[in-house]
């Protein structure tokens, strides 16, 4: 059966590479569900190229515009917008079997539960969504008998090395990789000055600037350490991060019996995503075997947690637990994207996290609803101390 798959956040970077792995595999996969936030034309694009049932623009206000690309187009398509819809689309199991969970942010979350509430199988790149809400997304993915597939790089190479019933009681640790980003090395002091542009000039991959700053101030790997803790049930003090520079070993499993298992391959997303869209089989997904003659070397080396305090940051809100990881998550995107507007310096961005967590006591993250209070209080607290000038 050929397996229907919806693509959210079809036009950012993780969307354009599961649609190149889709379009390779015309016989076994199809892009059924496109959508994207609120860029209608590159939408538009990609519907004509993959000629999907449905496209989605999350802006209430898009519709008409959608409509009209879509008909100029000449296409059958049917246009929609706002965030119902798409929850809606991520829930009908006429639309799509496969959810992409590719938005970026905690935007990602309503419609990544909505499939996962439906009982679909879910490609989840999205690692906001599983910070903020990691115990209640896999309760309800237990709940309906979704599936989901980690397409984080780490992840998917924890699960690649994890045994396949499901059965951790072997495992000792989880050793992610991180690449250390574009200042690596560099002291804390020096990164007072660095650009918006330098800090989404990642080493290695090529991704949303979102993900691109995180990368940079390592909260990217502090957001993954609470993704691992939610998709692999692993307590703080079984999951290490060690820093990788060459981004071939995506990352590691060490069992009780002294065996370490990793997963290894060149840097592109499509690895990961083929493992998904083709689970359980192999396929082809335009990335090339890893040839390590040619590569020659890898280099590991412990983080550096005083120029990079968002690691910690992340580590003791893990630990914290409750609605720590909300306001975590949403203190750094507020500050992310005060950062790429040039509100804010890069050091900015961890003393914001910060003042959050200082002035935010953790409470029971008991419901969804306390989840969202969470986070839409974080993003207040941190709006004003960037307004004021509180933290510049
Ligand atoms: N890029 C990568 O290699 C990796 C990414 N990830 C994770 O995957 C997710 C996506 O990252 P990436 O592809 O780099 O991001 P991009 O910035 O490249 O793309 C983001 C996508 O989300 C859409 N979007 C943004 N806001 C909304 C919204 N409110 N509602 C609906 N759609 C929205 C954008 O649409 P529009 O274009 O219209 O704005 C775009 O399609 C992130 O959570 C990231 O952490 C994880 C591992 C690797
Ligand atoms: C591709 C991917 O999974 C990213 O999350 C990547 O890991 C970013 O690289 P860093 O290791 O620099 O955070
Ligand atoms: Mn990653």
């Amino acid at each position: 059966m050929i397996r229907s798959v919806a693509v959210f956040g079809a036009t950012g970077s993780i969307g354009g590479s599961a649609l190149d792995v889709i379009a390779r595999h015309p016989g076994r996969l199809r892009a059924s569900v496109l959508a994207a936030g609120r860029d209608v034309d590159a939408l538009v694009a990609l519907c004509i190229r993959h000629r999907p049932d449905h496209a989605v623009i999350a802006r209430d206000d898009a519709l008409l515009d959608l409509r009209a690309g879509l008909q100029a187009a000449g296409l059958a398509t049917v246009a929609h917008a706002g965030t119902a819809a798409l929850d809606a689309l991520a829930a009908d199991p006429g639309a799509c079997d496969t959810v992409v969970a590719a938005i970026v942010g905690a935007a990602g979350l309503d419609s990544t539960l909505a499939a996962l509430r439906a009982g679909k199988r879910v490609l989840l790149a999205n690692k906001e969504s599983l910070v903020l809400a990691g115990a209640l997304m896999m309760r309800a993915a237990r709940d309906a008998g979704a599936t989901i597939v980690p397409i984080d790089s780490e992840h998917n190479a924890i699960h690649q090395c994890l045994p396949a019933d499901g059965d951790c009681s072997g495992v000792a640790r989880i050793v992610l990789t991180a690449s250390g980003g574009p200042f690596r090395g560099r002291g804390r002091e020096s990164l007072a000055e660095v650009t918006p542009a330098q800090a989404v000039a990642h080493p290695k991959w090529s991704m949303g600037p979102k993900i691109s700053v995180d990368s940079a101030t390592l909260m990217n790997k502090g957001l993954e350490l609470i993704e691992a803790h939610h998709l692999f049930a692993m307590p703080s003090d079984r999951l290490d991060v060690l820093v990788h520079p060459q981004s071939l070993v995506h990352s590691l499993v060490e069992f009780i019996d002294g065996s370490t298992l990793a997963q290894l391959g060149l840097p592109d997303m499509r690895t990961a995503l083929a493992v998904g869209l083709g689970s359980p089989a192999r396929i082809a997904s335009g990335v090339s075997g890893l040839d390590l003659l040619q590569h020659g070397r890898l280099d590991f080396e412990a983080p550096d947690t005083d120029a990079f305090p968002c690691l910690a940051l992340a580590r003791a809100a893990l630990v914290a637990g409750g609605t720590a990881p909300a306001l975590l998550n949403a203190a750094n995107e507020i500050a992310v994207s005060a950062f790429l507007q040039g509100r804010i310096g890069f050091l900015a961005i961890p003393a914001l996290v910060e003042h959050v967590l200082d002035a935010l006591p953790s409470g029971p993250a008991a419901s969804l609803d306390a989840l969202r209070d969470a986070d839409q209080h974080a993003r207040r607290v941190a709006g004003r101390a960037i307004d004021s000038g509180t933290v510049a």
